[in-house]
């Protein structure tokens, strides 16, 4: 780039700023106006509903009135939101309007195009566009395309085009700080600056410098099932959330971001990611762990978390990995199909003590139901009928004289509130009138039957599910005395009001199967991150649960916790076998992006499998190993390490394997450090020394990372090797990894010899 370019490029910069500010004027004082005219508007809706609602004529007019009130109300909030987020949009592009330029010549274009790509789009008053919104159809090339013919996808098809030059920015403040031209599909050097950078508590937006094997995932629109399997680092948390950022504006018409779901791992994860979608300009998806849905689905029973699981070993058993399979949800399913009405475990429904519709009734009804339909169906009529029965009910019993008996007590209030919205003149004669409210008293006290069919309690499913566990027979690896305990311990479990993980999926699979209830057609995306946790039950469960939405399952099978690491490929085979799709797809991401090139290597070396990983190439220092004697040094060398990375100012998050360790740890640093214990009820981690087990590092990353013991006593067999990898991967720029005793087979020799590492000895 020659400097009369530069010049060029700097003017622009201050120009389009220039205009920014312009803007942000002009909407400043239309967000003044807007907000006057919304109070003025509410104000008046205020004043109109103190009107006189006692005659008959009146209320129809303050009906209307309102009606017209209320629309008017609700069209200047919505002006106002939508001058407020125009706001947004100047504030937000003024401090850096756009990062990157891409030259287009278009088929019979006689000179080439500059485009301007930025985090919105901008136009100038005579509608040209100034800066191009970084979703836009012809700005996928800017990610994609290196020099020469490229092609991009628009609503009309696929185009083609000729990239001439592509520019990336770096802007602060409305000043160019860094430019260059680059024929890479984003180039190295912004990207290493940006890495290289000290982290931070939040996750940030990527949208400068997306990588083109991100690029498929952010702008995929057709897959049904879109799996991500991506190795620490590389970005798949920062391609979904870009993703969803790319989604709501590609379908901005038919989806907003309240049809969006994520599961995220933990209510600390959901906070370090919650400002990258406003920084995008967009509203936040909604988010919701595994565990808060099964409790909310589940309510009166208390769900066992994963960690629960994880720090009771209880992580992994033949019996526990048959529960958790496909086969096992395929069984519930068949044997509910099977089941003839004798074999449902209908309960009786009480009022008062006494028998209101007996099990027997309930099955009759069941029985004489057309067995052919699908099981929903029956089940409904099931309850229909019973609705109905009660309402005949309720009609015999108005003339009982327990009614007539309750009429004569209630007080004139009572009375009236029966009455409802009814006035005495609204009735034939007062027998027609007393008729009516008797028939209220009735519906009022008999309201515990209807909310006992409403909420299905006819039917048992934890009986149902017993009585499944019961005619099972399981995979040969699940010895007869196991799987017989099992099932003592699912009612045991019960009786505490307690529900193993195990069997909460396959209960609720069971119930919503059954019943056809409780499906959310309203998710139209669902995305989980950190899928390896995830098994494949549950997965079929959030399937059943949400219908119509598009399956987007991200992680990583080498940072599995709860169970063993296994390949991507075998991971979609079971994915796709288990979920009714259209259009799996699986996108690889082997590139890793957060640590430095020795942390990355090192990390890699310790898998099976690790060739794949390719380390983004940033320098750093080597990852020290120190082998210690005695835990109290390894809390001695924690201390001086903890001092030296404070001095250079970065983030030291100790990372152990237990919540036990962790606290130990922290008790004996908290007075001589700002340290902070992560339980799984933080939500923010605001102390420059961390103290975290490992299932709630999930996700995250920090300057310096001390691995915890990782000695061959505490990581004695290859089921912990997603946990050490977990470990290793989340530290940015440096890692230590500290043992007492001699250090797990983990890590293999040859990290050793290369060597990987530097190795300290301490007193051995
Ligand atoms: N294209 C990119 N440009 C800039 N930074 C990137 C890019 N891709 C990833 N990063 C950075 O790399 C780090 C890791 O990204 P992210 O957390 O999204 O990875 P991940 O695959 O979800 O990791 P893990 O599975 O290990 O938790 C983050 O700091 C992120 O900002």
């Amino acid at each position: 780039m020659n400097q009369q370019e530069e010049q060029e490029e700097r003017e622009r910069v201050t120009q389009v700023t220039a205009f920014l500010h312009h803007q942000i004027k002009k909407a400043q004082l239309a967000v003044q106006k807007a907000q006057a005219e919304s109070e003025r508007v509410q104000k008046n809706y205020g004043t109109n509903t103190s009107v006189n609602y006692l005659e008959a004529d009146d209320r129809i007019e303050t009906k209307a009135d309102l009606q017209q009130q209320r629309n008017l109300v609700n069209r200047t909030v919505e002006n106002e939101t939508i001058v407020k987020k125009q706001l947004a949009t100047y504030q937000q592009l003024s401090h850096s309007p756009y990062f990157g330029r891409i030259d287009v010549q278009d088929p019979g274009a006689l000179i080439p195009e500059p485009l301007y790509i930025g985090t919105a789009s901008l136009m100038n008053d005579n509608g040209e566009f100034l800066i191009h919104d970084w979703r836009a159809p012809i700005s996928s090339v800017y990610y994609n395309g290196t020099l020469g013919p490229v092609h991009y996808q628009t609503p009309n098809g696929e185009q083609t085009t000729t990239l001439k030059k592509k520019r990336q920015f770096k802007i602060k403040d409305g000043h160019i700080i860094h430019m260059f031209d680059t024929n890479e599909t984003v180039g190295d050097e912004l990207l290493q600056a940006t890495l290289g950078s000290k982290s931070s508590e939040q996750l940030q937006n990527i949208v400068a410098t997306i990588q083109r094997e991100q690029n498929d995932i952010i702008r995929d629109v057709h897959s049904d099932l879109l799996v991500v399997q991506g190795v620490a680092g590389s970005g798949k948390t920062s391609a979904l959330l870009q993703r969803i950022a790319f989604l709501l504006y590609h379908s901005r018409n038919e989806l907003n971001a309240s049809q969006i779901l994520l599961f995220s791992p933990n209510l600390l994860f959901s906070n370090y990611i919650k400002e990258v979608l406003p920084s995008l300009g967009e509203r936040n998806m909604r988010q919701v762990t595994l565990q808060a849905f099964f409790a909310q689905r589940l309510e009166g029973l208390r769900v066992e978390t994963r960690f629960e699981r994880y720090e009771a070993h209880q992580v992994q058993s033949p019996l526990s990995d048959f529960k958790a399979s496909q086969a096992f949800i395929d069984a519930i399913r068949t044997y509910l199909q099977n089941l003839t009405p004798d074999q449902i475990c209908f309960t009786g429904l009480y009022f008062q003590g006494e028998i209101f519709f007996s099990a027997a009734e309930v099955q009759n009804i069941y029985a004489r139901i057309n067995q052919k339909l699908p099981l929903a169906d029956r089940f409904l009529k099931t309850k229909n009928t019973l609705i109905k029965r009660l309402k005949a009910r309720i009609n015999e019993e108005v003339h009982e004289d327990w009614v007539l008996d309750e009429l004569d007590t209630l007080s004139d209030e009572q009375y009236h509130a029966y009455l409802g919205e009814h006035d005495p003149a609204d009735f034939l004669d007062f027998d027609e009138e007393r008729d009516y409210v008797a028939k209220k008293v009735v519906k009022d006290r008999l309201r515990v039957v209807y909310d006992a069919i409403y909420n299905d309690q006819f039917w048992d499913q934890y009986s149902q599910y017993q009585a499944f566990l019961q005619q099972l027979t399981p995979t040969a690896a699940v010895s007869a005395a196991d799987w017989k305990r099992d099932q003592r311990a699912f009612t045991d479990g019960l009786e505490y009001h307690r529900i193993r993980l195990t069997d909460t999926a396959p209960v609720l699979f069971l119930q919503d199967y059954f019943t056809g209830e409780n499906h959310n057609r309203r998710i139209k995306y669902l995305f989980i991150d950190e899928v390896q946790d995830y098994s494949v039950a549950e997965l079929m469960y959030l399937k059943l649960t949400f219908p119509r939405a598009k399956f987007n399952l991200i992680g990583d099978s080498e940072q599995a916790l709860f169970k063993d690491v296994e390949t991507a490929q075998a991971l979609l085979q079971r994915l796709e076998a288990a979920l009714p799709v259209k259009y799996p797809r699986l996108i690889t991401l082997n590139r890793s992006y957060r640590s430095t090139y020795p942390i990355t290597t090192l990390a890699s070396s310790i898998l099976p499998a690790g060739d794949h990983i390719e380390a983004f190439n940033r320098d750093g220092d080597l990852p020290i190993l120190m082998e210690v004697a005695t835990d109290q040094q390894l809390l001695e060398q924690t201390t001086s390490i903890i001092k030296t990375e404070r001095q250079r100012d970065e983030t030291v998050a100790i990372i152990t394997k237990t919540k036990e360790e962790a606290t130990q740890i922290y008790q004996q640093l908290r007075h001589q450090f700002d340290c902070l214990l992560v339980t799984d009820k933080a939500r923010s981690l605001s102390k420059p020394v961390l103290i975290v087990p490992v299932y709630l590092a999930k996700g995250l990353e920090f300057d310096a990372v001390i691995a915890w013991n990782v000695s061959k006593t505490n990581f004695p067999t290859q089921h912990e090797l997603g946990t050490l990898y977990t470990m290793m991967t989340r530290a940015m720029h440096h890692l230590y990894l500290l043992s007492a005793g001699p250090v797990t087979n983990l890590i293999p020799i040859r990290a050793l010899q290369k060597p990987l590492l530097i190795t300290d000895k301490k007193a051995l």
